[in-house]
Formats: C-alpha cells, sequence, structure tokens
C-alpha cells in the first residue's frame, strides 16, 4: 500500500498516522485524547484499543501472532466473512472465511465532532473470491475509536443475484485470570456445545453466568443485544452491544487447545477470551440484489 499516499490523503498530526508494520502490513495508529488504537488494512482488524484512563488494552493479540500477507493475525477484532466456522461448500477451506486474509483499502478516515477518529475499510469481489463464491460484493469495515470502541462490518450485494452469508466479529477480549473472569447475560439462553469433548449435536440453556474452568466452544442463540465480561483480576467490565446479531460464540481454547494452536503460546488460554457478535449457525443472512446488511458491535470498557 502506498502509505505516502495514505499519510497524504488522511494523517492528523499526533493523533492518525499510516506505518509500515511487522511483515509490512499497514498499521493505522490513532491518539487522539480519548483512546490510543491500532488498526490493519489487513482483514481490516483492530488490534488494540485503550482508552485514555485504562490501564489495560481492551483487546488481546497473541505475540505468537503470523503478520503476513497471506496469513490471519490470531487476537484483536479479526472479521469473519463470508462464512463464519467452516464453509458449508467446503470443510477444507480456512475457518472463518477469506476477509481476514485480505489486503482492504483505507476509502475514508476522519475526525468527528466528538474528536473520534472514523475509518472506513473496503472490499470487493475480484476473481479469486469468485473462485471460491461466485457473488459480486462491496464489503466495508467502519471502526470508530473513541470513548467507546464501534466496529461495523456492512455487505452490497453488487449482483443481480442473492446471495447467504453467515459472519462475525470474532473479539479476543484480554483477560487478567480466567478463574475471575465471567460473561454476563447468558442466562437462559440455548447454546451448541462445540468444545473437542462434546458430542456431535451437544447442546445445553445456560444457567447464570458464564465462568472459565475448561475449553469453552459454544454458540449461543437468542442472546439479548448486551453482554458482559466481568474481570476481577483486571478490575474491569467489558459491556458489548451488539446490532443486527442475535448470536453469540464464547471461545476460550484451555489448555489443549492453546498447545495445538502454533499462532498461540501454550499459556494464552489465561490471556483471553473470545466473546463474538455473529451471525451463524441458523442465523445465516440472505442478502438480495442491491441490498445491504449490517452487523456491528460497540465496546465499552468501565471499572469495577
Ligand atoms: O481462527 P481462529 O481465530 O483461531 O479462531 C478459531 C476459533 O474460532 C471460533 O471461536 C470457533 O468457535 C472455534 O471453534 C475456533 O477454534
Amino acid at each position: 500500500m502506498d502509505l505516502d499516499a495514505l499519510n497524504a490523503a488522511f494523517a492528523l498530526p499526533n493523533v492518525l498516522r499510516f506505518v509500515e508494520g511487522q511483515g509490512g502490513l499497514t498499521l493505522i495508529e490513532v491518539d487522539n485524547g480519548l483512546a490510543r488504537a491500532t488498526l490493519t488494512a489487513h482483514g481490516a482488524q483492530v488490534l488494540s484499543y485503550r482508552p485514555a484512563e485504562a490501564r489495560d488494552d481492551l483487546l488481546f493479540v497473541s505475540e505468537r501472532a503470523y503478520f503476513a500477507p497471506d496469513q490471519e493475525i490470531k487476537g484483536g477484532v479479526p472479521i469473519c466473512w463470508p462464512w463464519f466456522g467452516r464453509d458449508p461448500d467446503d470443510p477444507e477451506r480456512i475457518i472463518h472465511g477469506f476477509a481476514r486474509l485480505r489486503d482492504w483499502s483505507v476509502p475514508a478516515c476522519e475526525m468527528r465532532p466528538d474528536g473520534a477518529i472514523w475509518v472506513r475499510f473496503g472490499l470487493a469481489d475480484d476473481e479469486s473470491t469468485r473462485a471460491l463464491r461466485p457473488h459480486y460484493f462491496n464489503l466495508w469495515v467502519e471502526v470508530t475509536v473513541g470513548a467507546t470502541l464501534s466496529v461495523s462490518l456492512t455487505t452490497r450485494n453488487a449482483g443481480d443475484e442473492p446471495f447467504t452469508i453467515t459472519q462475525g466479529l470474532h473479539a479476543y477480549f484480554k483477560i487478567g485470570d480466567p478463574a475471575q473472569t465471567h460473561v454476563l447475560g447468558l442466562d437462559g439462553c440455548r447454546y451448541l456445545d462445540k468444545a473437542a469433548d462434546a458430542p456431535p449435536d451437544a447442546a445445553g440453556v445456560q444457567s447464570g453466568s458464564l465462568g472459565l474452568e475448561a475449553e469453552v466452544n459454544r454458540i449461543y442463540e437468542s442472546v439479548p443485544q448486551c453482554l458482559t465480561i466481568e474481570d476481577k483480576a483486571l478490575s474491569r467490565r467489558i459491556r458489548i452491544e451488539s446490532h443486527n446479531s442475535h448470536t453469540c460464540v464464547v471461545w476460550n481454547p484451555w489448555i489443549v487447545g492453546s498447545r495445538s494452536m502454533p499462532d498461540l503460546d501454550d499459556e494464552d488460554y489465561r490471556r483471553f477470551v473470545c466473546v463474538e457478535t455473529v451471525n451463524a449457525a441458523s442465523e445465516v443472512i440472505r442478502v438480495a440484489p442491491r441490498q445491504e446488511v449490517r452487523i456491528g458491535a460497540e465496546y465499552r470498557l468501565e471499572s469495577l
């Protein structure tokens, strides 16, 4: 990407600049008084967000994450599209779709009246995407870095045939200690249990808050709009407000899972939990010709 051109168009002295990061990836560094954040055009991914008064980052990024043009980055808020989980057309394909492997363009970037920085990333179909899915599309990821962090993903069907997608904002939240972390707001929600030792069609109903004591890999259905991660070790709450999503994936790979993933440290299961705003499982989204659909989430940190 042409960093000089991006900086000439959008840089704001001491507030926003484009730099080259590890693996040659394009990074956007933001420090606007409300928060500090790092975004990358690779996958249109937020890598880091820390509000001005916060001690710790909202997000986790693995120290073993790959930073390379054709790899996904383990951490931050990966964008999963046009399939979430396994591709129903071909389960051998990369999990969670191709959007997070691509370099997105940065067509717009501005400071809002309240001082927040808004960035728009764009991606459109090309020969290689049409080889995987024969769809004509425009995608936008919009990120707002302010007193809260907002991420949204808009899909526009640019063709004449309807298509279906599943998708997700696969947020990796930093935690201080799994034993002192709970996910609140899922009480009474049905879930599909995808943990490695669960039988193929295992399901359950959440009772009370969800603690982290073993592998968790659950797809919760009909979830409320607002969920909370309470983290006593970091003395904070993370509020997650989702839009156009009624499904939430909670994932912590625990010890065996962390050890099995080359881009995670063996101990990383102690350092994050994923609480993902998704359209997945039975929540498949149909996009009619010329129609736009949007999924989004706003993340807010509060002290305990
Ligand atoms: O592809 P990754 O970023 O490693 O994420 C991988 C994980 O994502 C989701 O949370 C799924 O529910 C898990 O089954 C999967 O293992």
